[in-house]
């Protein structure tokens, strides 16, 4: 037939399909063996489709093996297939564990407005915490943690007054008391309820902060549930997902969302009791970490004493401080000024609203900063980072008010200025960090940062961590990198042949109080300024941190980091 006019030529192409002709022999083999079996199950009650399955699996075991028939063999087989039919037949059958009770016969008459729920408990808590009404002296459920049993459940909900738990009423009971019932109840809990009449409106969006003290609910006697709180350390970013209470928020942790949530105490509330130990510590000046560094001769704003002697070939490397250090340790100096507003102190924001930012290739370089205690090896990180790759890193160009030598260029070793410009500058703000040395102030200015970010370069810089809230603006949007030091006794190893700067001519060995000294910093760094930290690096094997910094570095301008939601939001704030 040369034109198909009728689609006969069409219908003769299908019937004669190898596909079509498999398919009739399952058909004809499947009802001439398998009808009366199948039939004979089906009647019996036990033709659930996971059996069916099985049957059919054997049929075609017994089938001529054309490939579809062993795809299709392949497909029926396959573990996927089954554990789904398994779960169908299970929901279908009603086959749940464990078997709940019957409901209550004696139902009251205002039916509609009670609910009986019921949970299985398991391992995990119920994931909901009960208060005594202070007007109605109610039990009522306080909250609901998010993602917990309760929640799961969808039946319970904060507002909600309990009548009954366990057929046990609850009128006149202490909370405590409900909270005992429900510890020694293992299984199945009933709780008869009147449901909340206006469950509140959930519109919250999730918020995401930065934790700026660490938290331990076990240890906070205010908590309404301890076991309820989310235990958190400084620096961890946490996901805020109800604030719907004005003292207890619920969050996770980002380094685990798929866990409940947990009870952390809110901003208000902390602030509130930031402020109770505040007023209730005695009167004590207020000591910065390098308070007995401070020269009492200087003025106020010189209260931060940090050294700047730069080597002679690379411009921006600081000298050792560390001897200035021991001889002003041993005058014992205090600096019982103020200290600069940069210090974080402990009225400062207990969350910092984070988020997630990643830097567009066209966008200035984020400034890195090295911070560490003396000797741990920040400079010499620095200066193999540099080296590596110097058309890529630079360091900041200090200002100094010491007189250019002979060999020195203005704007190569530092940029040479007067005590009054040198003083202008830091009275307006443009110092990360200024010292004195041998008479002459030594400083790194933000200008001097910005000339290097605006080469399209990445600026490392050190500072000392007072300076970190200076240097966290929106325009250098710095990541900060803690070098912290391994142990002692890994020190003893690695340090055998190290030698500390102590002066411009004096190189010494590391003894063992500058190993001890050197972690009893870090130390207190950590605890005072962890919560800035966005990498920390252990200074043991040289190559290998030299090789984590630089990665570290890359990662901080190439991939997304949580950084405080101002610098995003606002064009104009810090
Ligand atoms: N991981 C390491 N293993 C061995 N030696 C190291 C290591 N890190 C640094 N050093 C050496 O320790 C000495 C002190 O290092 P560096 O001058 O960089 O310290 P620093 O942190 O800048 O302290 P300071 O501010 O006091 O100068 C140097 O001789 C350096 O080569």
């Amino acid at each position: 037939c040369k034109r198909d006019v009728n689609g006969v030529g069409m219908l003769y192409d299908l019937l004669r399909s190898p596909w079509l002709q498999a398919l009739l022999k399952v058909k004809v083999t499947f009802s001439c063996k398998g009808k009366d079996f199948l039939e004979k199950k089906i009647s019996s009650g036990i033709a659930t489709p996971f059996c069916l399955l099985r049957t059919v699996v054997e049929l075609l075991r017994e089938a001529p093996q054309s490939g579809e028939i062993k795809e299709l063999r392949r497909l029926l087989r396959s573990p996927h297939l089954k554990a789904l039919l398994t779960a169908h037949d299970t929901v279908a059958q009603k086959d749940f564990e464990p078997t709940l009770p019957p409901l209550p016969d004696n139902i009251p008459e205002n039916e509609e407005a009670m609910r009986i729920v019921c949970l299985v408990k398991n391992k995990q808590p119920l994931g909901a915490t009960i208060k005594r009404h202070e007007i109605t002296g109610d039990i009522t459920v306080a909250r609901v943690i998010h993602g917990g049993l309760a929640d799961r459940s969808g039946l319970l909900y904060a507002g909600d007054k309990l009548v009954e738990v366990n057929g046990v009423p609850v009128e006149g009971l202490e909370p405590e008391q409900v909270i005992n019932i429900l510890a020694l109840s293992e299984g199945t809990i009933m709780f008869k309820l009147i449901p909340v009449s206006d469950r509140p409106v959930s519109n919250q969006t999730t918020l995401y902060v930065r934790a700026m003290a660490d938290y331990w609910p076990l240890q906070d006697p205010a908590i309404p549930c301890a076991d309820a709180g989310l235990p958190f350390k400084k620096g961890e970013i946490l996901q805020i997902v109800d604030q719907n209470d004005a003292f207890w928020w619920q969050a996770r942790k980002v380094s685990d969302l798929g866990a409940c949530a947990g009870l952390i105490p809110s901003n208000h509330l902390l602030k509130r009791k930031q402020r109770e130990f505040w007023w209730s510590q005695p009167f004590q000046p207020h000591f910065c970490l390098k308070s007995s560094i401070c020269d009492n001769s200087l003025p106020v704003w010189l209260v931060w004493f940090l050294l700047l002697v730069l080597l002679p070939l690379a411009a921006g490397f600081r000298r050792s401080m560390r001897l200035c250090r021991r001889k002003s340790r041993a005058n014992r100096h205090s600096c019982h000024a103020q200290c600069s507003g940069s210090c974080y102190s402990v009225l400062a924001a207990p969350y910092e609203e984070v988020v997630r930012y990643q830097r567009h290739p066209t966008d200035r370089n984020r400034l890195i900063i090295l911070v560490g205690p003396a000797g741990v090896g920040v400079n010499e990180l620095r200066r193999r980072l540099i080296t590596s790759c110097p058309q890529q890193f630079r360091s900041a160009v200090p200002h100094t008010t010491r007189v250019q030598k002979s060999y020195e260029m203005n704007g190569r070793e530092y940029h040479y200025v007067s005590k009054e410009t040198f003083e202008n500058m830091v009275y307006t703000h443009r110092m990360l960090e200024y010292g004195e040395y041998k008479g002459y102030l030594y400083g790194t200015s933000v200008d001097a940062v910005r000339t290097v970010l605006a080469e399209g370069k990445i600026c490392v810089i050190d500072l000392e961590p007072q300076g970190i809230q200076v240097a966290r603006t929106h325009e250098l949007k710095p990541y900060i990198i803690f070098i912290k030091p391994p142990s002692i006794s890994c020190m003893r190893q690695s340090r055998k042949n190290a030698r500390i700067i102590t002066d411009y001519y004096v190189n010494i060995k590391f003894k063992e109080e500058d190993l001890q000294e050197m972690e009893e910093s870090a130390k207190k760094m950590e605890a005072q300024f962890g919560q800035f930290f966005d990498q920390v690096i252990v200074n043991d094997d040289l190559q290998e941190a030299s090789a984590q910094l630089l990665l570290a570095v890359h990662r901080a301008q190439d991939e997304p980091q949580w950084v405080p939601a101002l610098w995003i939001c606002s064009d104009t704030q810090p």
